[in-house]
C-alpha cells in the first residue's frame, strides 16, 4: 500500500494544457484551473481542437442540451430519459452517503455526474460531515458512462471542457476521505469513480473492470492512470485490453479493492472505513499518487512494449488498443495527472470514431436480439429443456451434442448403425476433452459431461426427451420421414427442431401434424464453438416453443437469433454470394484466388472465400450453391472451381487438398502449385477461349466485388423480413460469418459506405458483365435501389413490426 502523498494538481509545473473547467450547472464548476501536459499521443486521425462543434463535459455523458437536441431530432433512438437521481444522507456519525440512482445500471449521464460532484461539494462544505461513502442504488454500483449518450455524439468540438479534472479535484484531492461501497458491478466510469475514492469495499458477487475497449474507446475518467497504480502495469493492461471483469476476490488479491464484505454489512463497513481514514487510523490513499505497484519507468516501459507484441492481434485496423497503451505510457513517463486529461480527450475522440460507433452499435445489437416482440414480452415463462436427442451424429450432430453436454444436459444421439454411432460418441468425447484442455471445464465436469452422452439406434428411446434436433443430410424426403417418425415416438410436448442450414422449415415439416412445436435450430460449425444459433420459426411455431428455444440457446451459451423461415435463413442467405463472387473474379476475370483471400483477410474476415470453402468442404459449398441456384436461378452463380475440385477429389482440409494444400495432420494452408492448371481447366470448361485475358483490378474493387453482392442480398433479407431488425443481421454476420465486429456488421458497414456508392458499383458491374452469362448477380435489389435514390439508410429497410409477430 502506498503512503499518503497529497497531489495538488495546480502545483505541478508539468501540466501545460489549459483546461477550462466547467461542469454542467449544478457543480463546483465555476473554478478554472491551469494544468500542463505535453502533446497528447495521437490516435489514427487526431482532430482534438479542430472539429466544428464544442463538446461540453455534460454533453459527453448525454447531459448537455446540445446532445438532447440531437436526440430529439433522432426520434428513433430509444433512450431512457428518466432523470437520474443522486441523493445524500448524512448520518449521526458524520458520514455522508451519496447514492447514484439511474436504472437499470446506474449509468453515468452528464446530469448524473454533475449531481455527484455537487453532492461531494455539499458534503465538503458541511461542518457535520467528516467522511463520504459513494454507492449505487438497487444493489448495483455503476455500469459506467451512458453508452446511448456516447452513441449519438457526433463530433468532438473545439473548446475542451474537462470532467476528469473536476473528478480529480473534488473526489481524489477533496478535503474529506471518500470510500466506494460497491455491489454487483463497478464498470468503466463506475470503477473510475470508485478508484478516485480513497478506498473501495465490495460484496463477494461484485465484478470490476474497465471494459471501455469493447466499445472502441478507452477509459475517460482516469482509469488508464489509476488502474496501473492500483494493480500494476501488466495486470491493468491485461484487464483493459481483454475487457476482463475481475471478481471481488481477485480484485482484493490484486489491490483493486481493500476489503470484501457481505452485502448486508457493506454500508456499515464502508462508513467505518471512511471514518478511520478521517481519523488517521487507515492511510489516506490517493490512487494517482501511488507508486507501490509500479516498478521503475524502464521496467514499466518494457512491460508495455511486451504487451504491444502479445496483443498485436487486437490492433489490426483499429485505433483504440494502441491509444490505450499510449496513454498508459504517457502517464508513466510524464505526469499521471496530465495523462488523465489526455486520456479523456482521446476517449471522446474515439467515441466519435468509426470503430467507436460500430462497436457501440454491436453492444446494443447484442441486447436487442434477445427481445422478440410477441414472445419475450408476453409474460410467458420459459420451460426448461432437461434432455435432448440428436438425430444424426455426423460433424454437426456431434458438435451440437457437445454443446449440450458441456452444460451438463443429458443428450442422446441416434445413428443408423453401430459403427456410425461409435464414431459419433467418440467425436463428442474428443470434443469435450479438447474443451477441458482449453480450460472450459474441470476434470470432474468433463467426466460428468461424458457420462451424460448416450447413443441409440432406435427412436423408442426418444419417449422422454424435451427437445429433438434433427441433424441428418440435407435431403427433403429424408427429413420429412424423420419428422413423421419423431411425431410418433416423442411425447406430445417435445419440441421438434431441424438443424437444416437452408431448407424452408415448412417444407421439412410438410408431413408433420404438430406444426406449433416445429422449429429450426440452425447451428454453425463447429457447433460447440460457434456462438450463433439461428432459431427459425414458421407462421405456426408457438410463442411458448420460441421462448423455450431462446432460453435453451442462452443455457447452452449461444446467441439466439430469431428468424422467419425462408431459404438459407439470415446468414447463409445473405452470404451465399461470398464464395460465388470470388469464383467469378478468379475464373472469369483472372484474379489470383490467394490474392482475393488476402484482401478479405486484411479487411478483417477470419478467412477469405476460398479458404472458407476448403474449411467447410468443397462438396458442401457445391451442394449449397446447387440448392440456391434452384431457388434463385437468375442471381446465383455457378461455382465452377468448386465443381472441378469435387471432381478431382480436392475436397478441402479433410482430403489435404483443395484450393490450398495442407500438410498431413495440420490445418495450415499452403499455396497449391497445381492451382493455375486447375484454374485454366475451369476457364476452358466455362467456355473462355484463347482470346481470354485477365482483367487488371484494384484491391479495393476486388473487396467491393466480393462484399457488395452480400450487402445487396442482405437488403433482400431485410425487405423480406427474414430478421426482425437490421441490427440482428449485423450481429448474425459477425457471429455466423466472422464479419469484423469493429465494422459493426454487414448492414452497418454498408451504411457507412453509403447505399449510393454500393448501388452505382453494382450497376456498373451488372452492365459490364451481363454478357458473361451471370444474369442478375450484380443487379441492385429493389430495396437497395430505393435506399440509394431516397438517400435513406439500409438499416431502415426493415422496421420492427410488433403487430406482425
Ligand atoms: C468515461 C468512461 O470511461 C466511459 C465508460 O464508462 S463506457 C461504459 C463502460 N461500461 C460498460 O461497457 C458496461 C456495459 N454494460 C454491461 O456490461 C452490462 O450491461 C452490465 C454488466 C452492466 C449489466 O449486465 P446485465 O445485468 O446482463 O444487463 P444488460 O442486459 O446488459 O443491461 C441492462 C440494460 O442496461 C443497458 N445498459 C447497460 N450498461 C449500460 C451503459 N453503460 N449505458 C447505457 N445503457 C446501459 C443495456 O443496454 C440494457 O438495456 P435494455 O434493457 O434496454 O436492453
Amino acid at each position: 500500500m502506498g503512503d499518503f502523498m497529497p497531489v495538488k494538481g495546480s502545483d505541478c509545473p508539468e501540466r501545460a494544457v489549459a483546461v477550462n473547467l466547467s461542469v454542467g450547472d449544478a457543480s463546483s464548476a465555476n473554478s478554472t484551473r491551469t494544468a500542463t501536459a505535453d502533446q497528447p499521443p495521437s490516435v489514427s486521425n487526431p482532430k482534438v481542437g479542430r472539429s466544428s462543434r464544442t463538446c461540453q463535459f455534460g454533453e459527453y455523458f448525454l447531459g448537455g442540451s446540445a446532445c438532447r437536441k440531437t436526440l430529439s431530432r433522432k426520434k428513433k433512438v430509444k433512450v431512457n430519459m428518466a432523470r437520474p437521481i443522486v441523493t445524500m444522507d448524512v448520518g449521526d456519525d458524520g458520514v455522508a452517503i451519496i447514492t447514484m440512482k439511474n436504472p437499470p445500471v446506474n449509468a453515468i449521464s452528464g446530469e448524473m455526474i454533475s449531481a455527484v460532484f455537487a453532492k461531494f461539494k455539499a458534503a465538503h462544505s458541511r461542518k457535520d460531515v467528516k467522511a463520504i461513502v459513494l454507492t449505487g442504488a438497487d444493489g448495483k454500483f455503476c455500469g459506467g458512462a451512458d453508452i446511448r449518450g456516447m452513441q449519438v455524439m457526433k463530433s468532438v468540438g473545439t473548446a475542451w471542457e474537462s470532467g476528469v479534472v473536476t473528478m480529480n479535484e473534488i473526489i481524489e484531492d477533496g478535503p474529506k476521505p471518500a470510500v466506494a461501497a460497491i455491489e454487483t458491478f463497478a464498470l468503466g466510469g463506475g470503477l473510475e469513480l470508485a478508484m478516485a475514492c480513497h478506498a473501495r469495499l465490495a460484496t463477494p458477487n461484485t465484478r470490476l473492470g474497465l471494459p471501455e475497449l469493447q466499445l472502441g474507446i478507452i477509459p475517460g475518467l482516469g482509469g488508464t492512470q489509476r488502474l496501473p497504480r492500483l494493480v500494476g502495469v501488466a495486470k491493468a493492461i491485461d484487464m483493459m485490453l481483454t475487457v476482463q471483469m475481475a471478481p471481488a476476490k481477485d480484485a482484493l488479491k490484486s489491490g483493486l479493492v481493500d476489503a470484501v464484505v457481505p452485502p448486508e454489512r457493506l454500508i456499515a463497513e464502508a462508513r467505518k472505513w471512511a471514518l478511520n481514514i478521517a481519523s488517521g487510523q487507515i492511510p489516506w490513499h490517493r490512487s494517482l499518487a501511488r507508486s507501490d505497484h509500479l516498478g521503475s519507468v524502464e521496467e514499466s516501459l518494457k512491460i508495455i512494449k511486451e504487451k504491444r507484441v502479445e496483443y498485436k492481434h487486437l490492433f489490426k485496423n483499429v485505433p483504440h488498443p494502441g491509444a490505450c497503451l499510449d496513454v498508459v505510457e504517457h502517464g508513466l513517463i510524464k505526469d499521471p495527472y496530465a495523462a488523465t486529461i489526455l486520456e479523456e480527450r482521446m476517449s471522446v475522440e474515439l467515441q466519435v470514431s468509426p470503430t467507436g460507433k460500430a462497436l457501440m452499435h454491436v453492444f446494443f445489437s447484442e441486447r436487442a436480439v434477445l427481445k422478440v416482440p410477441g414472445v419475450t414480452d408476453t409474460g410467458l415463462k420459459p420451460r426448461q429443456i432437461r434432455s435432448v436427442a440428436i438425430v444424426g451424429g455426423g460433424l454437426m450432430g456431434s458438435g451440437i451434442a457437445t454443446a449440450v453436454a458441456l452444460q451438463q444436459i443429458p443428450v442422446l444421439i441416434k445413428e443408423t448403425d453401430t459403427d456410425a454411432l461409435k464414431r459419433a460418441l467418440n467425436t463428442v468425447k474428443v470434443n469435450l476433452e479438447n474443451r477441458a484442455k482449453k480450460g472450459a471445464l474441470t476434470q470432474q465436469k468433463l467426466q460428468s459431461a461424458i457420462s451424460l452422452v448416450r447413443g441409440t439406434l432406435d427412436y423408442k428411446d426418444f419417449g422422454n426427451v424435451d427437445l429433438v434436433v434433427e441433424a441428418a443430410f440435407e435431403s427433403i424426403p429424408l427429413k420429412q420421414q424423420i419428422f413423421e417418425d419423431l411425431e410418433r415416438y416423442c411425447k406430445p410436448d417435445c419440441i421438434l427442431a431441424t438443424n437444416t442450414s437452408l431448407i424452408d422449415i415448412d417444407l421439412v415439416g410438410a408431413k408433420t401434424r404438430c406444426q406449433e412445436r416445429l422449429a429450426g435450430t440452425h447451428f454453425f460449425s463447429p457447433a460447440h464453438i460457434m456462438p450463433l444459433l439461428e432459431l427459425v420459426r414458421t407462421e405456426k411455431t408457438s410463442p411458448q416453443v420460441q421462448l423455450d428455444l431462446i432460453n435453451f440457446a442462452k443455457v447452452i451459451r449461444k446467441v439466439p437469433l430469431t428468424v422467419n423461415s425462408s431459404i438459407g435463413f439470415a446468414v447463409n442467405r445473405a452470404f451465399f454470394s461470398y464464395g460465388s463472387s470470388a469464383n467469378f473474379l478468379a475464373i472469369q476475370l483472372g484474379v489470383d484466388p490467394y490474392r482475393i483471400d488476402r484482401i478479405l483477410k486484411n479487411f478483417g474476415m477470419p478467412v477469405g472465400p476460398f479458404r472458407l470453402a476448403d474449411m467447410t468442404g468443397q462438396q458442401i459449398s457445391l451442394a449449397t450453391n446447387k440448392l440456391l441456384r434452384e431457388t434463385f436461378p437468375h442471381r446465383t452463380l455457378k461455382m465452377s472451381l468448386s465443381d472441378l475440385m469435387v471432381e478431382k477429389n480436392r475436397l478441402g482440409e479433410k482430403t489435404g487438398k483443395g484450393v490450398y494444400n495442407y500438410k498431413p495432420g495440420t490445418r495450415k494452408e499452403e499455396p497449391a502449385p497445381e492451382l493455375s492448371d486447375l484454374l485454366a481447366e475451369a476457364r476452358k470448361r466455362a467456355g473462355l477461349g484463347a482470346d481470354w485475358r485477365e482483367v487488371s483490378i484494384s484491391d479495393e474493387e476486388v473487396l467491393e466485388m466480393v462484399l457488395f453482392p452480400v450487402v445487396n442480398e442482405a437488403c433482400r433479407v431485410l425487405e423480406e423480413k427474414v430478421v426482425l431488425r437490421s441490427s440482428d443481421l449485423d450481429l448474425a454476420s459477425i457471429l455466423g460469418m466472422g464479419f469484423p465486429k469493429y465494422r459493426g456488421g454487414i448492414i452497418f458497414w454498408g451504411d457507412s459506405i453509403g447505399a449510393g456508392h454500393i448501388h452505382s458499383q453494382l450497376s456498373k458491374w451488372f452492365n459490364l458483365y451481363k454478357s458473361n452469362g451471370i444474369g442478375d448477380f450484380y443487379k441492385p435489389s429493389p430495396s437497395l435501389e430505393r435506399s440509394a435514390s431516397s438517400k435513406r439508410k439500409l438499416a431502415s429497410i426493415v422496421e420492427v413490426s410488433q403487430s406482425r409477430l
